[in-house]
């Protein structure tokens, strides 16, 4: 099978072009092994590159586990991706498991658009929202310092969360125009280097207590940068924007997996 690796902010994906459906049944046991870091290529995703009718493709992830969701990086990944192909010259609409996106693609920084949000709900002094995947946000005073894995994988399994799982985000604010977040995310079941959805939901949250339209984050993997216009409970025109870069290509014999 023939690959290529992206990575957005540090957040990496197994990209696969599957517009002639050859990997259509690709199980999830072969996802998880081709996600493995020892094993494997290893990422924190996996992403089928489809064909689809009316839109130019449609981007298929699977979390390191297998599970299915919208991932933020993974879209701007498979954008620049199709940039790559040609099947896209520099703007798009692809659709995704929670519908359609349109995109633009300048000197590899990928701006996408994500879906409205039409309220963010609470959970104690913490926030529960869903930027198409689903997202719990909790502020703290030094997000360097903060055992993410041990009190991110804490709510994820909690009796609240466990059934559906959620990603879990740690916020610092660094300035009025700037966070630092760290996230735990549901499927890769730990700390990714940067999420995407999780760093919009981030950003909705704070730009709901005050008057910003645009927030710049910083991830472990880099820095992403957040607009959107309040509109009622929630926020509509809502984008996401930054780097997504090719690492390398390859080949692999998926029946030579073995773990
Ligand atoms: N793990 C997430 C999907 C990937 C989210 C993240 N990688 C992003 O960039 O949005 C979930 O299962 O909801």
């Amino acid at each position: 099978m023939k690959f290529y690796k992206y990575q957005g902010t540090g957040n990496d994906f197994v990209m696969i072009d599957n517009r002639l459906g050859e990997w259509d049944d690709l199980s999830n046991e072969t996802i998880q092994k081709l996600c493995d870091r020892r094993f494997g290529i290893g990422a924190d995703g996996l992403i089928k590159i489809n064909t689809a009718q009316g839109v130019d493709f449609e981007v298929d992830y699977y979390n390191s586990d297998g599970s299915k969701s919208f991932c933020g990086n993974g879209a701007r990944c498979s954008v620049a991706f199709a940039h790559f192909l040609r099947i896209i010259e520099d703007k798009t609409t692809f659709s995704a498991i929670d519908g359609l996106h349109e995109a633009e693609i300048n000197n590899g920084i990928v701006k996408l658009k994500m879906g409205d949000v039409a309220s963010i709900s609470k959970d104690g002094d913490s926030y529960v929202l869903n930027t198409g995947s689903p997202h719990f946000i909790q502020y703290v005073d030094d997000v360097s310092n903060y055992d993410v894995y041990r009190n991110g994988n804490k709510i994820r399994n909690s009796d609240t969360y466990r059934k559906d799982g959620i990603n879990v985000n740690f916020v610092q604010v660094i300035s009025e125009k700037e966070l630092f977040v760290r996230t735990y995310e549901r499927g890769v079941e730990d700390e990714t280097y940067s999420c995407g959805t999780g760093v919009t939901a981030a950003a909705l949250t704070f730009m709901q207590n005050n008057n910003q339209t645009s927030v710049g984050i910083k991830v472990k993997g880099g820095r992403l940068k957040v607009y959107a216009e309040k509109e009622g409970e929630g926020f509509r025109n809502i984008w996401l924007e930054g780097p997504a870069n090719q690492v390398f290509e390859g080949e692999i014999n998926i029946k030579s997996l073995t773990f």
